[in-house]
């Protein structure tokens, strides 16, 4: 192994991505400044939630966002301090949140880089003091020319990440993350404020005996995944659904498992948003050698539509979700 990537705990995100940069003479290191901009705003975020039950930060915001959910104050936090890093940062031209409608222009029209983003996830969480988290994409923009906001430099498909990452405000705060060599995870050590390196080229489990699905919507769910659902619970498996795509996601890359938010009767296209959930979270599985899927296709080959587009995700240890996928083939084949 190259020496460099032998680094020590005790090295600094800092550090890291320094050293990382040093790997590749080339870059102009605006990648490197992009992803300090988002451990900056994390920072800041993670502050304001660890003082959620003291200071008046939790409890509604009393606006729905775009997709119609209603807006926690914590959302509406989190939003403006990760768009401020980013646009005070100028690496950005534009950047697509869970919570605006519209593309956000920064201003920064040479900025080269578009970042889609869940500022926070799990917001049903939050007032639970239950582990929430933030989710990002990074794309490098499509036109050459300057970015003018259009869609077509926005939607743009899951294979064209440059980078993606969450950070999950749990027990401890950790941030998560890929350039496309490999997964790093990253615990923030508060009374240093510094995000260290603890969890070093993460690797998933092949397979895992563990489920992640909110089974109360189990009777609007495609048969073959409920065909799975009754294959998990005959062979012993353990049921395990926080309700935070990030948290149930995370101990499902660490311990092996699968995370399963079908379409249903209720959501026919499925829940979670393909551009900062979806995308995201299947970069780094299949960096870290799980798999990513809407049960009949590779989530990062979709191409997008529509900024808050959603689709069915099922997520995890390799050996699983194609398990699911010889579930669904065998259901398409009787219908
Ligand atoms: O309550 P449900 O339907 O199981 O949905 C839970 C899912 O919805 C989400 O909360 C959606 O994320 P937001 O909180 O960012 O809207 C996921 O984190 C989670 O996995
Ligand atoms: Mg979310
Ligand atoms: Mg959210």
């Amino acid at each position: 192994m190259n020496d460099k990537l032998a680094l020590p705990v005790g090295t600094t995100l800092d550090r890291f991505i320094m050293r990382k940069q040093e790997d590749f003479p080339y870059a102009t290191g605006e990648l490197s400044q992009l992803l300090r901009d988002i451990a900056l705003a994390a920072k800041i975020v993670n502050r304001e939630i660890n003082r959620a039950g003291l200071l008046d930060v939790t409890g509604a915001y009393g606006n729905q966002n775009v997709q119609g959910e209603e807006q926690q104050k914590l959302d509406v936090i989190a939003n403006i301090r990760f768009i401020r890093a980013l646009r005070n940062g100028g690496e950005v031209c534009a950047i697509i949140s869970e919570e605006e409608e519209d593309i956000i222009q920064t201003g920064n029209t040479k900025g080269k880089y578009i970042v889609a983003m869940d500022p926070l996830d799990g917001s049903s969480n939050i007032d639970v003091n239950v582990s929430i988290g933030t989710i990002f994409s990074i794309y490098r923009r499509a036109s050459e020319t300057g970015c003018d906001g259009t869609l077509e430099d926005c939607l743009q498909n899951g294979t064209r990440q440059i980078a993606a990452g969450y950070i999950i405000y749990g027990s401890s705060t950790m941030l998560v993350y890929t350039t496309g060599h490999g997964v790093n995870g990253f615990t923030y050590e508060p009374s240093l404020g510094e995000f260290f390196l603890s969890h070093p080229n993460i690797v998933t489990p092949r397979t895992g005996n563990v489920y992640s699905c909110n089974e109360g919507g189990i009777n609007g769910f495609p048969e073959g995944i409920k065909n799975y659902i009754s294959y998990c619970r005959d062979s012993g498996y353990s049921a395990r659904y926080i309700g935070s795509l990030v948290a149930d996601f995370h101990r499902n890359l660490l311990k092996g498992g699968i995370y399963i938010y079908p379409s249903t009767a209720k959501a026919p296209n499925g829940k979670l948003r393909l551009m900062y959930e979806c995308n995201s979270l299947a970069f780094i599985v299949e960096q870290a050698g799980g798999k990513a899927t809407t049960g009949t296709q590779r989530i990062m080959e979709i191409e997008p539509t529509e900024l808050h587009q959603r689709c069915p995700l099922v997520i995890g240890s390799a050996e699983m979700v194609d398990k699911v996928e010889e579930f669904m083939k065998a259901e398409a084949l009787i219908s």
